[in-house]
């Protein structure tokens, strides 16, 4: 699915409103039914509903919601903001389709602000997308209120004054959601997670926006949904045998941190790979041949760390490399020679990364489009430097995959995956559940898996970041967030392939 910018957004409106031949006040009733179906459902009838409408088609929606509400047994207090003298033609008649019975207050000033009990709901229609300056003054008074109110706020769209898609500026105030419908898509800012306290919940609301428009517009930051990665699983075939499901090697583990090397070992094997070799320390050998006896197991000439590849490395399809290795010197060469002469694909992960990050030379010696990070966000400054904010973050991993060529899996409630042509998918699945050591030793183990199946490094990507989620999303139902470990992701990593193979509902 695409990411639109506001503006994209405002085409796609127009370019629907032509194409079906209706008005632009057909199109925002569309979206005010839509929203007002999602109220209805997450809060009973009857509750005291007070709608703070803006000057623009925000603040149109906000009036025909009230409208819809008003005639569905809520208790509706309706507030126009600001001077709305010059407000939107759709917002006019908005306006003037409201009934009698339902008289809004004109708000100009800061005192006239209702006291606001903490158990009203409150709808806030006073901007959008069509935002285009921080929020200050009076408006910004007045956000600050609603805030203070302690009431629930439903933003329509945006939670008035962030901006959808680049940095709001720091003077600018912005409503602090507990829900946000939005219209047909998501938006970047959702997926941010300094937004976190602005957007709260988001839910997004179809309002039939034209697939031609959709489907055509060029956009270069997408979110990946179930159908996305469905597409991409590829069935085993009848006549197949593990030689075909690609053989895997994995350079993980060091003294103190072999779990890591098993967690990434068992996630490899759950996510399809043909055979799996572990090369690892001598203190690993028993507790892999244990923990793992699928996994064919080399030891180091180093008791306790890597410090050396395998002999026969050509025979392997794809190497992971990182999870527990820690930074020796050792270890340090070892990197350094696998990537001086390797030309396998690599997942490149936690000590590894660290190792990387910190030389430019073994920068400049990764090999073109056959390299995956999987960082953190700690590990990703490691690589790019200090960030400023999320927007900053964002831009720094476009440039960095384009510069060298590789892909970035960086890590958090949105995993963002970034290609060597700039292009950025957010992944829609996981929870907080995954907050624990552990969990990206997995997801070193499923990509690493997928690639050696012969998924393209994108695909791996993107249905291993899916999956991985899917899977912790899959324990949630079990384990639950708080107690939710590494080994229960890998636990449900079945259910959840099985669930991406089974037909959509
Ligand atoms: N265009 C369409 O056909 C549809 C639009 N929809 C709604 O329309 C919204 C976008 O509407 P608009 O483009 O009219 O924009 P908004 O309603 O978001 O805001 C525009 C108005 O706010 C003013 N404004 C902007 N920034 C301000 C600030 N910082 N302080 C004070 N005033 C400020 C502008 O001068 C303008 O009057 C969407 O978010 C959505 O809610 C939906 O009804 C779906 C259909
Ligand atoms: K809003």
């Amino acid at each position: 699915m695409k990411l639109l910018t506001a503006t994209q957004t405002r085409e796609a409106d127009a370019f629907t409103i032509k194409e079906e031949g209706i008005t632009s006040t057909d199109l925002m009733e569309r979206a005010a039914r839509a929203f007002t179906c999602w109220f209805e459902n997450k809060f009973p009838p009857g509750r005291e509903v007070h709608i703070f409408c803006g000057p623009g088609n925000n603040g149109g929606d906000g009036l025909a919601v009230a409208r819809l509400l008003h005639g569905r047994t809520y208790t509706v207090r309706l507030y126009l903001v600001g001077d709305t003298t010059n407000a939107s033609d759709d917002f006019k008649v908005n306006l003037e389709r409201l009934p009698h019975d339902l008289k809004p207050t004109q708000l100009a000033q800061q005192a006239a602000m209702p006291e606001l009990s903490q158990n009203v709901c409150v709808i806030d229609a006073l901007f959008g997308t069509g935002l285009n300056r921080p929020v200050t003054g009076f408006y910004g008074g007045v956000i600050n209120s609603l805030n203070d109110s302690g009431a629930c706020i439903t933003s329509i769209d945006m939670p008035s004054g962030l901006y959808t898609d680049s940095q709001t500026p720091e003077e600018g105030a912005i409503i602090k959601a507990s829900y946000t419908i939005s219209f047909e898509l998501p938006k970047l800012a959702f997926l941010l997670p300094q937004h976190e306290e602005f957007v709260g919940e988001w839910h997004v609301v179809k309002i039939g926006l034209s697939q031609q428009f959709l489907s055509e517009v060029r956009a270069d930051l997408c979110y990946t949904t179930r159908e996305d990665v469905q597409r991409l699983i590829r069935p085993r075939k009848k006549f197949s045998h593990k030689g075909i499901y690609g053989h895997a090697l994995l350079l993980c583990g060091g003294y103190g941190k072999i779990g890591a090397a098993v967690l990434a070992a068992r996630a490899c094997l759950r996510s399809g790979v043909g055979l799996l070799t572990i090369q690892a320390p001598q203190a690993g050998y028993i507790i892999l041949q244990t923990a793992v006896p699928e996994a064919m197991t080399l030891t180091d000439k180093n008791r306790r760390h890597l410090s050396e590849l395998p002999r026969e490395i050509d025979k392997f399809d794809v190497i992971g490399v990182g999870p527990g290795l820690g930074t020796e010197r050792v270890t340090k060469t070892a990197i350094g020679q696998l990537l001086a002469t390797s030309h396998h694909p690599l997942v490149i992960d936690a000590d590894a990364i660290n190792i990387i990050a910190g030389s430019e030379k073994l920068k400049a010696q990764l090999p073109k489009k056959k390299a995956i990070f999987t960082p953190h966000p700690k590990e990703f400054e490691r690589l790019v430097g200090k960030v400023k904010n999320d927007y900053d973050r964002l831009q720094h991993l476009r440039e960095f995959c384009v510069e060298y060529q590789c892909y970035v899996t960086l890590k958090g409630s949105h995993t963002a995956i970034g290609t060597p042509e700039g292009k950025v998918y957010f992944n829609s699945t996981g929870n907080s559940g995954m907050a624990t050591g552990g969990t990206g030793d997995v997801l070193t183990g499923i990509v690493t898996a997928l690639v050696g199946q012969a998924y393209t490094l994108e695909e791996a990507c993107l249905l291993g970041v899916y999956v991985h989620g899917l899977a912790a999303d899959l324990a949630l139902h079990t384990v639950g967030a708080i107690s939710m470990t590494a080994s229960d992701v890998i636990d449900h990593l079945p259910k959840a392939f099985l669930h991406l193979t089974r037909p959509m509902p």
